[in-house]
């Protein structure tokens, strides 16, 4: 038995669209209702459930005539508009056979990227919850656009957790769990558990799976129970029908262990949530001064700013090389700070207010799942534009 799942008062459940519809027959309400019959007996049991659910574009395509996910954004935001309405209705009306009510949450990447949205956000979940209600969550699919998207609902969920201070994660797909190899191959195994990143080491990644209708595949899984254990909330990854057992603490799937815990509410937005709104290149001396722990930033220590930002703001600590060190809240404006950059001691950052890469650890995470986590970070002021210099020296050497 896995005791931190029957010690969970308060769950963030997963579900991809592979486990909910097909592209041809659009939603399955067998396999919904049987996903909700789970849920609605751990609510019943005084658990509190969140329900991210993809599914929203699936859903949508068989009523517009498709047969398949189209591949551009504006066909992809028609079949989520249609879809999620019809979504929602279905997750309504079986929640409904066990008395209970849900409620729609649609999120774009901007609620979460700035700090008084993601507040705004976790008092509105914890007040349906707190009234017994289900928040059923997705990604704003409709308006959001190919710079400002998530993108996938596994790292979604991953940061629904954080925000709703979830004690666990549960990721439904349409495979058992983790495996070393692309599961389609034979000889494949499944790792029953997850201790860290070493554990992940030699692991292989095949694309989405066979139903046509997932995204992520296995690495925006990965990255998602990454981001949830190293903030101390253990995830169980396993197939959607074995979601009673999963949530009944039973051993099924992948058990990914807690690898760290959870620290201050802003330096978790600021670590996996916020965009950033500028760059501040730092001296060697400044990096190496953060690393061992010695704080604050004095601007005299800063080479290049970069951005509109205000005192407050997030930004990206890059290095010399224009490697990404970290993110931080400036405590100056963007504007000041490039007037008295490399000659004053006033501070840019606070150490309170600063999260630094976990280097070791990233290095050892498979080379498709470093490279994701890279390029989420992007700032948003820089998305849809091509990437600049310092973008282009953070991507991994390697992979
Ligand atoms: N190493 C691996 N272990 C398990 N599954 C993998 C692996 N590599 C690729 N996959 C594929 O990832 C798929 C699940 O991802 P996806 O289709 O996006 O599902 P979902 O819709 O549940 O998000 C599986 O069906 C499997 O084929
Ligand atoms: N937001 C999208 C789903 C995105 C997504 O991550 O899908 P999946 O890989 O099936 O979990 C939708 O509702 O169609």
């Amino acid at each position: 038995m896995r005791d931190a799942v029957l010690t969970a008062r308060r769950i963030v459940v997963k579900v991809g669209s592979s486990s909910l519809t097909t592209a041809v027959g659009g939603l399955d309400s067998d396999r919904v209702d049987a996903l909700v019959d789970v849920l609605a007996r751990a609510r019943g049991a005084g658990t509190e459930v969140v329900l991210v659910s993809s599914g929203a574009i699936a859903a949508g395509l068989a009523p517009l005539g498709l047969t398949e996910r189209p591949g551009d954004l504006a066909r992809q935001q028609a079949a989520a508009c249609v879809g999620q309405g019809l979504l929602v209705a279905r997750y309504t009306a079986s929640f409904a056979r066990h008395g209970l009510r849900v409620g729609q949450v649609l999120l774009t990447a901007d609620d979460m990227g700035r700090r008084a949205h993601y507040r705004n956000a976790y008092r509105a979940l914890s007040q349906v919850l707190a009234m017994g209600a289900v928040p059923v969550v997705n990604e704003n699919d409709t308006v959001a656009t190919a710079e400002i998207r998530f993108g996938d609902n596994d790292r979604l969920a991953a940061l629904v957790a954080h925000l709703v201070r979830a004690d666990l994660l549960v990721l439904l797909s349409d495979i058992d769990g983790l495996y070393d190899g692309d599961p389609r191959r034979p000889g494949a195994k499944l790792l029953r558990e997850v201790r860290g990143p070493e554990d992940l080491r030699g692991v292989e990644f095949g694309g989405a799976g066979s139903a046509g209708v997932g995204t992520g595949g296995m690495v925006t899984k990965v990255e998602a129970a990454r981001m949830a254990t190293a903030a101390g909330v253990p995830v169980v990854l396993t197939a959607a029908p074995h979601a009673a057992d999963a949530l009944a603490g039973r051993e099924t799937g992948t058990f990914f262990h807690p690898t760290g815990d959870r620290g201050a509410d802003h330096l978790l937005w600021l670590e996996h949530a916020s965009s950033p709104r500028g760059t501040v290149q730092l001296t060697g001396r400044a990096v190496h001064d953060l690393a061992q722990g010695r704080g604050p930033l004095p601007a005299e220590d800063v080479t290049r700013v970069e951005g509109h930002f205000v005192a407050g703001d997030p930004v990206e600590l890059v290095d010399e090389d224009g490697r990404l060190v970290g993110r931080g809240l400036a405590s100056l404006a963007g504007q000041e700070l490039a007037l008295i950059r490399g000659r004053s001691g006033r501070a840019v950052v606070h150490q309170d207010d600063l999260v630094l890469l976990p280097t070791g650890a990233r290095a050892e995470l498979p080379a498709q799942v470093r490279r994701r986590v890279s390029v989420r970070i992007r700032p948003a002021h820089e998305s849809g534009q091509p990437p600049s210099p310092v973008q282009e020296l953070r991507q991994p050497s390697t992979g």
